[in-house]
């Protein structure tokens, strides 16, 4: 009876797979990001030179999450990751507000990539407890994000040493791909 009732379950509410490109500027937290989902710990980390890779599952959403370096002489590998990706995971350091127009400027030469015009948009405004760090607002105006119209996009002010925020973003890219 209970795997019955655990098939039916399984039919009526299937497991939904996304695979999940992060992406965004050397530093700015994601192979952080990626080792608190998974494994709720603060790793030390090393500027990644290739990618990581991990599934995490929340709320019977499995994401396959591929995390790849940032810096700027390994940017042009980032279109290997793009095929099949249901969400572009863009992770900005909030506190290099210097860097803001770098940021911009990566982030819109994704957005006109073909192989992600279906993707929807997280950005991760990460580094919230550095003390001179943007607002998710802020970061939203100046990269213009209400402006897109072609896509789902959702932004969230993070703190990948502590979690939080990042269940936030989560909770949305499951609603995405329910919905
Ligand atoms: N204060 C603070 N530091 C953070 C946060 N997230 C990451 N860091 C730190 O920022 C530094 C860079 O983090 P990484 O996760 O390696 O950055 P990355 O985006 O993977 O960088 P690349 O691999 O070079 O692309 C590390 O020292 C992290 O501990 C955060 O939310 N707050
Ligand atoms: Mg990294």
């Amino acid at each position: 009876m209970g795997v019955f009732v655990s098939k039916m379950m399984g039919y009526m509410f299937p497991n939904i797979e996304c695979r999940t490109l992060m992406l965004g500027l050397d530093g700015a937290g994601k192979t952080t990001i990626l080792y608190k989902l998974k494994l709720n710990e603060t790793v030390n980390t090393i500027p990644t030179i290739g990618f990581n890779v991990e599934t995490v599952t929340f709320q019977k959403v499995t994401l396959t999450v591929w995390d790849v370096g940032g810096q700027k002489r390994i940017r042009a590998l980032w279109k290997y990751y793009f095929p099949n990706t249901t969400t572009l995971v863009f992770v900005v350091d909030s506190s290099d507000r210097e860097r803001i127009p770098e940021v911009k400027e990566e982030l819109y030469s994704l957005l006109e990539e073909p192989e992600l015009a279906q993707a929807h948009l997280l950005v991760f405004a990460n580094k919230q407890d550095m003390p001179n760090a943007i607002t998710p607002n802020e970061l939203s105006n100046k990269l213009d994000l209400p402006a897109i119209k072609n896509r789902q996009w959702f932004i969230c002010g993070t703190n990948a040493h502590t979690g939080q925020g990042l269940y936030e973003g989560l909770m949305w890219v499951k609603d995405e791909m329910k919905s």
